[in-house]
């Protein structure tokens, strides 16, 4: 038997995969890791929090395994997209890697909009500049901090950081690269056009591969340490949602997934770079060469629920850590209680800004219609419903593209959650399944390897062979049109907001 292994560094944590060739679970662990906010609006994290996890876990599933280092045939690298991680000329981290979610980048995007218009941004990127994206904080990092952008070799994304790690190699693949916005997306390499205009030395950047390709293999020092073999091959990967495609089966025309991670993305499949001209979802390449595939993205998905239990749950954790329970178990089962529309409280999940539908770094959270009659499991079904509201806005947006899918497959920490799915399936209005293969991303990865590696044909095939439907939940007719009722106030609330979230910003 010969064996893969899928690495996801996450948000909030690292989660390292061992499967057989045929897809099964042999061992797995996770690690997590904080998230800095230095200000309003900012995310960091620590690139050697990703490193220590990374080394730690995957020497825990070769040890807990038991399997042969000389069977571990490769590894594909998965990972939040977007952030930023500058080394120096002794390859060391030169500060923390700000993130996908930090919004601090307005006026760089302004300056992006300066320097070319935004039709050729989107000819050439097939994106606006946007705030979240690896470009305007490379401009943020060079205006504000001059003497740590000279002092800067290498621009790596959090997955590739891993990759050098492991392998010494410093490259990247396409589908993250994507996410840089100074990629040919259409042509699947670095755009000198783009690296011109912006005056970024292309040395800085590493080679561009497809996500099944060989990129490396394992150092010795690292083989010795991980208890794997120096002959194990490292291919590109994928960033965490191109990787959760190819987990959950989505790697042909007409298929999509939702995932709810720490933030939450409607993704579908193209064989055409398809394009929003108003630029409110994302186009990037896939996994699979050749292809491309548009997501929307809610930047305070999963976080909104995670930031809601942290600061108002203790409770639950400790009642939870008594039972030996998942927490979230806990706040479904009280979410379950409350009927749809949470009696007329609505939340906007834009406790770090937002990026579909409303590119708009300074909107905020908020709680509209809060009553006396609210308790907590009210404003706890009401998060939920939030983020929701906020992944219909995305899926509206494709549908409204021409990109129709008739099921959705669920996947991330939030689609395990029966509820959670039951709001997705009534406001989408079609059925919404997970797979039986629960580990997304990591899975992904793993297959992208098995492709690079020769054990599968092509990711299609591995994906017909490893992966299938699991739980379906359908939309509940009555919900589906109360629910209608609340997006669309949903809708106006941030219309009514607008100026109000500039004024706010400005204080
Ligand atoms: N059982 C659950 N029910 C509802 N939400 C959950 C559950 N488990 C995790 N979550 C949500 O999913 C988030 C983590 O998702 P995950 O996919 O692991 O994130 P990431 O890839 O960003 O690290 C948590 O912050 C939480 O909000
Ligand atoms: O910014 C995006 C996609 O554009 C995010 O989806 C990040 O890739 C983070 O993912 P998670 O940690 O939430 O999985």
């Amino acid at each position: 038997m010969k064996y893969l292994i899928g690495i996801d560094v996450g948000t909030s944590a690292t989660k390292t995969v061992l499967f057989d060739e045929k897809g099964g679970v042999i061992a797995s662990a996770s690690r997590e890791y904080p998230l800095y906010q230095p200000k309003n609006g900012w995310a960091e994290q620590k690139p050697e929090d990703w490193r220590d996890t990374v080394l730690d876990t995957l020497s825990q599933v070769m040890k807990e395994s038991g399997v042969l280092k000389e069977d571990v045939k490769g590894i594909g690298i998965s990972g939040q997209m977007h952030g930023l991680v500058m080394l120096d000329e002794k390859n060391e981290v030169i500060r923390p890697s700000i993130i996908w979610c930090d919004q601090r980048t307005a006026a760089e995007v302004e300056d992006m909009l300066t320097i070319m218009p935004k039709e050729r941004w989107i000819e050439i990127t097939a994106n606006p500049p946007l705030t979240g994206w690896t470009a305007a904080k490379i401009l943020w990092v060079r205006k504000n901090e001059p003497e740590n952008y000279d002092r800067c070799r290498h621009i790596l994304l959090p997955k590739d950081y891993i990759r050098y790690i492991l392998t010494g190699v410093f490259a990247t693949e396409v589908s993250d690269a994507s996410g840089m916005q100074l990629l040919d997306v259409p042509g699947r390499c670095w755009s000198e056009e783009v690296l011109n205009k912006l005056d970024i030395n292309p040395k800085l950047l590493g080679e561009v591969f497809e996500s099944c390709e060989v990129t490396g293999t394992l150092l010795p020092e690292i083989a010795e340490r991980t208890g794997l073999s120096e002959e194990t091959k490292v291919v590109g990967g994928a960033g965490d949602n191109a990787a959760a495609a190819v987990g959950t089966g989505v790697v042909k025309d007409g298929t999509a997934f939702t995932t709810i991670g720490t933030s939450g993305v409607v993704f579908a499949h193209s064989s055409q770079v398809t394009i929003d001209p108003k630029g409110r979802v994302h186009t990037c390449c896939c996994a699979v060469p050749g292809a491309w595939h548009v997501m929307g993205v809610t930047q305070g998905a999963g976080l909104s629920l995670k930031w809601f239990k942290d600061n108002f749950c203790q409770d639950y954790v400790e009642e939870a850590n008594k039972q030996g329970i998942d927490v979230y178990d806990l706040i479904n089962r009280d979410v379950s209680q409350v009927e749809a529309g949470s009696d007329k409280l609505i939340y906007l999940p834009y406790l770090m800004g937002e990026r579909t539908p409303h590119l708009d770094p300074d909107c905020r959270g908020v709680f509209f219609g809060l009553s006396a009659i609210h308790t907590r499991k009210h404003m706890l079904r009401a998060v939920m419903e939030g983020v929701s509201y906020s992944l219909s806005d995305c899926n509206d947006i494709l549908n409204e593209m021409g990109i129709q899918v008739g099921e959705m497959m669920a996947c991330g920490g939030g689609g395990k959650s029966p509820v959670w799915r039951q709001m997705l399936a009534d406001m989408y209005d079609c059925h919404v399944k997970t797979v039986a293969q629960t580990e997304g991303p990591a899975l992904g990865a793993a297959i992208l390897a098995g492709v690079g590696c020769g054990i599968y044909e092509s990711v299609e095939a591995a994906c017909d062979a490893l992966i299938s439907a699991d739980k379906s939940t359908g939309p509940e007719e009555n919900q589906a049109g109360l629910y209608k009722k609340y997006h669309q106030l949903y809708k106006e609330l941030y219309e009514d907001l607008k100026g109000s979230y500039k004024k706010l910003a400005a204080l």
